[in-house]
């Protein structure tokens, strides 16, 4: 996806409904929007220039997406409490058949703020690769 910061805490995140992302005959996998909505919305809090990890996160399928479509994601921080950052999100169809203003879906979500430390337990599998462990083909095995 590319991303734009607009006015505001808000950004604007484009994504095209290719064939590798069928879920039902022809549509969009649901799975693959509430990824762009959690990447759309994770963006908007980097604005705030602190790490955040999604906690909570709802989707509302409002109308099928014809694969095709340019999708048209818009997020925005609602408010902030503590550690916690509440976002909210829609999506609409700008290019193709199914091209209008009407909105498709939407979701809302809650980032937490974390500190660089949260990651350091996981260095070991970054790229899903474990080091310090043997490997196939190693020929110590
Ligand atoms: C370009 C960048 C795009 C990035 C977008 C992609 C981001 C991701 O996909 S991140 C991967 C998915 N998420 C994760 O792996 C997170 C896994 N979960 C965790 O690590 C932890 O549960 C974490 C960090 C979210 C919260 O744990 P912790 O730091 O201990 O917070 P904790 O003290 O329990 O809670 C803090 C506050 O948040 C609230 N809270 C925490 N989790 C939730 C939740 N799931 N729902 C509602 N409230 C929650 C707590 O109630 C508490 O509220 P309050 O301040 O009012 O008391």
């Amino acid at each position: 996806m590319h991303f734009t910061a607009t006015e505001g805490i808000e950004v604007v995140g484009r994504l095209t409904a290719e064939s590798r992302y069928q879920g039902g005959p022809g549509v969009i996998h649901g799975g693959i929007l509430t990824t762009a909505f959690d990447e759309t919305q994770g963006m908007a809090c980097m604005l705030l220039g602190t790490a955040v990890v999604t906690g909570h996160l709802q989707i509302d399928f409002a109308r099928p997406i014809p694969l095709g479509s340019v999708l048209e994601f818009r997020a925005r921080i609602d408010g902030m409490i503590r550690r916690k950052v509440y976002t909210s999100s829609e999506v609409r169809i700008v290019e193709g058949a199914a091209a209008s203003d009407e909105i498709v879906a939407t979701s809302r979500g809650l980032f937490l703020k974390i500190k660089p430390e949260h990651f350091t337990p996981m260095q070991e599998f970054v790229d899903g690769q474990p080091t310090g462990l043997p490997t196939f083909g190693d020929s110590t095995l």
